[in-house]
């Protein structure tokens, strides 16, 4: 069955995750994408990518989130927080976050752990070296 991945920048975050997108692509393609509403939009427009959006964070589309999370929904969250910007919704924010560890879903909150997660999720991505070719001619 196709993984679930829950998409979610804040306003700051949002051209790292779509270059993260764009560069991660072809594992997206494999997965069925959510995301809160404004990261959704521009992850279609920008990267091409089918994706299923909620609400925008502010207006809970991070509850939604962690809402299917808990019904286990959901196999994994890239949540690009802005640890810079207060946001009106951090409770909301920290709600998601602590679902993630209720019910042990890896959550990247920055992009390094992001492109761990992204390299492991699908086996045998083109980007993903194979052991087999370090030794070849
Ligand atoms: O605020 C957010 C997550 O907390 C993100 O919401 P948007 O993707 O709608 O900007």
């Amino acid at each position: 069955m196709k993984k679930r991945i829950a998409l979610i920048a804040h306003d700051h975050k949002k051209d790292e995750m779509v270059d993260l997108a764009s560069e991660y692509a072809d594992v997206l393609r494999q997965c069925v994408l959510v995301a809160t509403g404004t990261t959704g939009k521009r992850l279609a427009q920008e990267v091409g990518l089918t994706v299923e959006r909620k609400l925008s964070g502010p207006m809970g589309g991070d509850l939604q989130i962690g809402a299917e999370l808990a019904d286990g929904r959901i196999d994994c969250v890239i949540f690009l927080r802005d640890p810079m910007t207060p946001q009106p919704h951090e409770p909301d924010i920290n709600a998601l976050v602590r679902a993630c560890d209720v019910h042990d879903v890896p959550c990247a909150t920055n992009i390094a752990t992001a492109r761990l997660l992204l390299s492991q999720l699908v086996p045998h991505h083109p980007g993903h070296h194979s052991h087999h070719s370090h030794n070849q001619p």
